[in-house]
């Protein structure tokens, strides 16, 4: 990259300290090696491993009690988590007395495995192994810290000291759980992505022997971007390292567990898993630590609009939403990936013109196909996935303020009210919409959609039409017989016409208002004329059972305003 500044980018030095900060290149090794992650593909689900109840639990102002981590848990099983970290049981009594509550029996599926997170003191493992007394499945999870900074400022350990401990803590854990078969054993080296690699093998191969790993009982070693600190594909080169370097490749579960401190947690995982990763730690919509763990929700949609199965049923994701927000206190922003309120709705012209169109086309596609629309292929501008397929009505897709324009308007209008403007129309009340808007400066809601269609086009004006009746003396020849009031003036004409609004067009003449018609359409709901009087063109419309003749009143009227 060029370090002069190009004559076209007018940019100027911030001011800022940046000087305080290093490139992660000069805080982390980096091992040089084969690179496979960039031409991978994923194509299935990894095991998704929620850590609400422990991580996110933990970056809590009020931290959940037992209804509320209950509640949570009995969401995670029916959207079909299978391994769920529960708590950290010698951290609080309420963590301790969630997992007890778990082991009294009931709450946990036959195909769900619990997960518990313990340092690594001795005391700690023992009040940890307590908690599970009774669970018939869980995996205890291992954590230290292994970086340089960590080590030398956290813990005042050096790389033995702490593989010392880290050897102690796992064969404390291997005694207390026995032969109990339905315990396995997980290691985070915490801020892994801060620590040498060559210590990271060392740790988790020396733990894998420890544990006595196999394909049958194998060992997680999860990789941790404890804070994030790099771009991903750093992240990546890191976890394929580990990937092609671990030895007994097949007893271990290689695991990760990405924070967002750059925002870029979702971009970590994904590219760990290319490279290598079988299992993603996360937290529904993000919560956790600082800026929070990565998303699971926006991961296994992100698969989803691939067109692979996540492998979690995320069909209700309001309700999944509603019950993350009750436990965790904390809203999900509006904008957030595929659960925001916002995030399937479009108030610009042009997305609502394309978004409109592919929702028809989709309609249509799915008839040729002979399916229901919710299985046809997907293939609607702007919009990722089909909102349906979350649970999400067409209803908020479009919605209409002063950025909008004829598309969305008219899209509104016939969704929510059955009047289908013709096209010629549609820039006529777009117009007309553009002004309340912006004067108002807000959205226009449908009802406030249907209010000013009813106030600009189906009002009375100068002409009025009093007593009048129409029929069909002969085939095709209608007649209308009307009062009229013209500006002063108030008469009987009677007209002739091949169709009921020409019929009426020729008693208007006959009243001394020459009309003429340029545009005319009727559906079973409302009609529109656009007609020209005196040189000045303008639509009206009319609704009901004498429609046709109103639409032309109308644009009459607005003609001669
Ligand atoms: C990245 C993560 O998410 S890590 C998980 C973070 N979660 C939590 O901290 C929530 C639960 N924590 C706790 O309940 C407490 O911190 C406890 C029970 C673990 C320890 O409590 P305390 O003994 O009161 O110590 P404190 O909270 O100050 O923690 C610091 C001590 O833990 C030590 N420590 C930190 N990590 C570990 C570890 N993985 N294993 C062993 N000791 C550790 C530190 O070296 C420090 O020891 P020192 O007091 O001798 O310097
Ligand atoms: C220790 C691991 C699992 C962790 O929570 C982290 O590094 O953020």
């Amino acid at each position: 990259m060029t370090t002069t500044t190009p004559v076209w980018n007018p940019q100027r030095p911030s001011g800022m300290p940046y000087h305080r900060y290093r490139p992660f290149q000069e805080r982390v090794h980096v091992p040089a090696g084969h690179r496979g992650w960039p031409s991978a593909r994923i194509e299935r689900a990894p095991l998704w491993v929620p850590v609400d109840l422990r991580d996110g639990n933990q970056a809590l102002a009020e931290p959940m009690d037992t209804p509320r981590k209950r509640r949570f848990f009995d969401l995670l099983t029916a959207v079909g988590f299978k391994e769920i970290e529960v708590g950290y049981p010698s951290a609080s009594r309420a963590d301790f007395d969630f997992v007890r509550h778990l082991a009294g029996g009931g709450a946990v599926p036959d195909d769900v495995t619990p997960v518990v997170f313990t340092p690594a003191r001795a005391d700690l493992i023992d009040r940890t192994f307590d908690a599970i007394e009774g669970l018939p499945r869980a995996v205890v999870h291992l954590y230290i810290a292994t970086s340089p900074v960590w080590r030398e400022v956290v813990l005042g350990r050096s790389r033995a000291e702490v593989r010392r401990t880290v050897r102690e803590a796992a064969e404390h854990m291997a005694r207390r759980a026995g032969d109990a078969p339905g315990i396995r054993f997980q290691f985070s080296p915490e801020t892994f992505n801060l620590t040498e690699p060559d210590f990271v093998l060392e740790l988790c191969d020396g733990l894998t022997r420890l544990w006595d790993a196999s394909p049958d009982r194998p060992v997680t070693h999860n990789l941790p971007a404890t804070v994030e600190i790099a771009t991903p594909n750093v992240y990546a080169d890191q976890i394929e390292y580990v990937h092609r370097n671990l030895s007994r490749r097949d007893s271990v579960i290689l695991s990760v567990h990405p924070h967002n401190d750059r925002g870029t947690g979702v971009a970590c995982a994904e590219l760990a898993v290319l490279a290598g990763a079988q299992r993603v730690e996360g937290c529904l919509f993000g919560n956790g630590e600082r800026t929070g763990n990565v998303d699971l929700v926006t991961l296994a949609l992100n698969l989803y609009a691939q067109g692979v199965d996540p492998m979690v049923d995320l069909g209700d994701l309001d309700a999944v939403r509603e019950t993350v927000e009750h436990c965790n206190r904390l809203p999900v922003h509006p904008r957030h990936p595929y659960a925001g309120d916002l995030v399937y709705t479009a108030f610009s012209g042009t997305h609502q013109d394309a978004i409109g169109k592919g929702l028809a086309r989709h309609a249509r596609r799915a008839a040729e196909l002979g399916v229901p629309e919710s299985a046809a292929p997907w293939a609607v501008p702007y919009l990722p996935i089909d909102p349906a397929d979350v649970g999400r009505s067409y209803e908020a897709v479009i919605r209409v303020n002063s950025q909008s324009g004829k598309g969305g308007v008219a899209y509104l209008l016939r969704t929510h009210h059955g009047i289908d403007l013709p096209p010629r129309m549609r820039p006529d009340f777009a117009r007309v919409v553009q002004a309340a808007t912006d004067d108002s400066g807000r959205e226009a809601t449908p009802k406030e959609l249907y209010e000013l269609f009813r106030a600009t086009y189906l009002t009375e004006g100068a002409v009025r039409l009093h007593a009048w009746s129409a029929h069909e003396p002969s085939p095709g020849v209608h007649r209308f017989v009307c009062t009229l009031e013209a500006g002063d003036r108030v008469g009987d004409y009677e007209g002739t016409g091949a169709g009921v609004p020409t019929a009426f067009v020729d008693a208007l003449a006959g009243a001394g208002v020459p009309v003429e018609v340029l545009d005319f359409t009727e559906d079973g709901t409302a009609a529109f004329a656009e007609c020209r009087v005196g040189g000045v063109t303008a639509w009206g419309a009319g609704t009901g059972p004498s429609a046709a003749v109103h639409a032309v009143l109308s644009a009459v009227n607005r003609a001669v305003r």
